[in-house]
């Protein structure tokens, strides 16, 4: 009898429950058998906690109500359920009602799959790919909002026009990102050669394609550049390059160094007077269960002077960061072109390396950081992402 419907439901929110009596016990588990013919198994434990009577759960404020020590390991007494709920009966009396609606979304294949970004992997120009969205129309409307974050989510790379050339007005756009993230750079930041920080950025030399922040427990998350002027001079071009496609092309071709790089915790620094910022993790972080990428952390210059276990992996180490290298530091990989006043660049720091050739003249940029959670924050509440 175990696991054999009872009844099927013609509709998707219809549901149909079993008893099941795996591990010998018919009450600690229900199976329930939805109209699709998706099966799903919730043991006691998981109903118990999931229960959303308002004793169990604030539906004011979507928490839990109870410590998980205070909830009862009781066991289902008895249920009854239509094509709409299961109502349960717990062996202290308690009673729970689970919707199917509720009840189906904790399919586990698709739940981990509503969870999974899905960026879109580019090499080269994507200028005609990326949304390059009005001020006007991301100020105002729903659906210029969802096409920058749109941008971001697939791409990595999102641009604004028709912005005011000043500090304040980029700072509009940083706001309706998520908001300004403050670091031991400030919040909004504005900077050119003018050495304010102990950092090449404040130079005109060229920088390669990195990561910022490589350092910080948790590195920005997105990165907003605005040029503000470039006056008697040349060169400053931006380089654009996406970090999930070299990390990908590295594990085709170099197998064992996407290994080392997803594995092996290599430590960043920034030190200027008054601060000192470590950070030790890998290069390439991955998933450990869909082995999908999450973040790349990737400067060349901010690497701290390490110490290595063996002789083994210290080779290691050079030869996988320098065969990753290759994939960012390819022209053929990577986007330039240059920033115009007007124009606000928006990147996604955890895939998305930037760079810039060496410059002369006078050449002024303003922008600022946003955490990764405050615009995912965003891209949820516009429905982009569950
Ligand atoms: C604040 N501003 C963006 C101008 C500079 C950032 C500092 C750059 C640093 N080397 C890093 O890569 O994290
Ligand atoms: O000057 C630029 O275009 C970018 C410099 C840079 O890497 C940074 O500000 O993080
Ligand atoms: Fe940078």
């Amino acid at each position: 009898m175990a696991n054999e419907p009872i009844e099927w439901m013609d509709e998707v929110s219809g549901i149909c429950i079993v008893p099941i009596e795996s591990a010998g016990a018919v009450d600690r588990a229900l199976d329930v058998l939805f109209a699709d013919g998706k099966s799903i198994r919730f043991e006691d434990c998981w109903l118990r906690d999931h229960c959303r009577c308002s004793s169990c759960y604030h539906s004011d404020t979507f928490q839990r109500a109870h410590h998980i020590l205070e909830i009862p390991d009781a066991t289902i007494l008895s249920f009854e359920f239509d094509r709409k709920k299961i109502d349960v009966v717990w062996s202290d009396n308690h009673k729970s009602t689970y919707a199917a609606e509720f009840l189906y979304k904790f399919d586990y294949t698709t739940w981990k799959e509503s969870r999974r970004l899905k960026p879109i992997l580019w090499h080269g120009n994507i200028h005609d790919k990326i949304s390059v969205v009005p001020m006007e129309k991301f100020l105002k409307s729903v659906d210029g909002a969802r096409h920058v974050f749109q941008s971001l989510l697939d791409y990595g790379v999102a641009l604004v026009e028709g912005v005011g050339v000043s500090l304040e007005e980029t700072e509009v756009v940083c706001k309706l990102l998520g908001g300004v993230q403050h670091t031991i750079f400030g919040g909004m930041w504005q900077f050119t050669t003018r050495a304010d920080h102990a950092d090449t950025a404040y130079t005109n030399l060229p920088l390669a394609a990195h990561n910022d922040n490589t350092y910080f427990t948790e590195a920005a998350g997105l990165q907003i550049l605005h040029c503000l002027e470039h006056k008697n001079g040349t060169g400053g071009e931006t380089i654009l390059v996406d970090g999930f496609y070299g990390a990908l092309e590295l594990k085709k071709e170099y197998p064992e160094d996407f290994k080392f790089l997803s594995s092996f915790n290599l430590e960043a620094e920034y030190i200027e007077p008054g601060h000192h910022h470590t950070y030790s993790a890998p290069v390439i972080r991955i998933d450990n269960e869909t082995q999908e990428l999450q973040q790349i952390r990737f400067n060349v210059y901010d690497r701290a002077a390490m110490a290595f276990k063996n002789s083994e992996e210290c080779r290691s180490y050079y030869r996988s960061l320098r065969n990753l290298s290759k994939y960012y530091q390819d022209p053929s990989n990577q986007w330039r072109f240059k920033l115009k006043p007007g124009t606000v660049m928006i990147m996604d720091n955890f895939r998305v390396l930037h760079g810039r050739t060496g410059f002369s003249g006078s050449r002024v940029l303003c922008g600022s950081y946003v955490a990764r959670s405050d615009w995912l924050d965003r891209a949820r509440s516009l429905g982009l992402i569950q």
